[in-house]
């Protein structure tokens, strides 16, 4: 045997502006589908978690909910809930999508970063330039100037600048090492073939609001709040000698602020809430392995972005 490198874990996070990238990138990263993903921006408000398990380290992924200008409670609960996580990981992954400007969204980032990468105890923070795969060499190797402008016009230094493309799998394995090697000595911190420790009722709540917001998100931006009432297994099914997976009771309540909102979920006749669960349905009984009875319900929760309360209430 030669010498022995040393086992080294931790968490690296993915901050950026919504959509640039950071669910795909996660995923890629991992190797398997763990985070659920939106063709739009903010759905993602919960920490998802990937882990990246190789012989010599486990890089534990947090997926953020992204740093926005807090416009709403729920905007500032977000931005404290991003700034303790940051606080804690090894290794900061600050996304910058290569088809995209550099603009005052990502400046904001950068100047929530800047405390941290300037501590007692500082956290390096890695510039990951997404989407590479949507721009020439030229107008990437310009992009990746401007990245490292960005830093220098704060005083700071990203510790690596690593252009990726999740879509085509670019340097997705550098990526992996360049985060590893922030990472302190240290044994496994989740025990083997654990590949996410996301609860699973919420990510049953994000397979609801992605079916409640398809064809209707500029009517319901961000208005809507899913949350999980129970998950009960019906008495007498599964445990008999048919070998058919049991069937579960879903109990799920959708909050709207309004309610005309209230009408546009259900639609008319009920038709549209019934198409909400057919969708949500089949995704669910995937993630559980079970057939399942989906209940949903649709109640007006007004104000709920703003009332501290109603957002304990629905885990935030
Ligand atoms: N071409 C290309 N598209 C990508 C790549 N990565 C992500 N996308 C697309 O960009 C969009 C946003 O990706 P997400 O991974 O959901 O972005 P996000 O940053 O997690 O978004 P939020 O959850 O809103 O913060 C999706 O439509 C993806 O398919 C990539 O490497 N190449």
């Amino acid at each position: 045997m030669t010498h022995e490198t040393p086992h080294r874990s931790g968490f690296a996070c993915l901050v950026g502006r919504p959509n640039v990238g950071k669910s795909t990138l996660t995923n890629a990263l991992v190797g398997e589908k763990v985070a659920i993903m939106s063709a739009r921006p903010q759905t993602t408000r919960h920490t998802i978690r990937g882990i990246v398990h190789r012989e010599d380290f486990q890089l534990v992924l947090v997926d953020t909910p992204g740093l926005h200008r807090p416009r709403t409670l729920l905007g500032e609960r977000l931005n404290t809930l991003v700034q303790d996580t940051l606080s804690e990981v090894d290794v900061v992954a600050f996304c910058l999508p290569a088809d995209q400007k550099i603009g005052p969204g990502d400046k904001y980032i950068a100047g929530k970063l800047a405390p941290l990468m300037q501590g007692r105890r500082p956290v390096p923070v890695v510039a990951v330039v997404t989407k590479s795969d949507l721009v020439d060499r030229a107008r990437l190797a310009e992009h990746l100037m401007a990245v490292d402008q960005l830093a220098r016009s704060m005083d700071l230094d990203w510790s690596a600048i690593v252009p990726v493309s999740a879509r085509g799998g670019f340097q997705v394995e550098e990526l992996t090492e360049v985060l590893a090697a922030h990472l302190p000595e240290g044994p496994d911190l989740y025990p083997d073939g654990e590949l996410t420790d996301e609860p699973e009722e919420v990510m049953i709540a994000e397979l609801v609001r992605e079916a409640a917001l398809e064809g209707v998100r500029d009517e319901l931006p961000h208005s809507l709040a899913v949350s999980v009432e129970e998950i009960v297994a019906r008495e007498g099914s599964g445990n008999d000698t048919s070998g058919r997976p049991p069937l579960l009771d879903v109990r799920v309540t959708l909050f709207v602020e309004r309610q005309s909102q209230k009408g546009i979920i259900i639609g008319r006749g009920g038709a549209r809430l019934r198409e909400v669960g057919t969708a949500a349905r089949e995704g669910i009984e995937k993630l559980l392995g079970a057939r399942i009875y989906l209940d949903l319900h649709v109640k007006v929760a007004k104000d709920w972005q703003r009332d501290p309360k109603q957002l304990q209430r629905m885990g935030f």
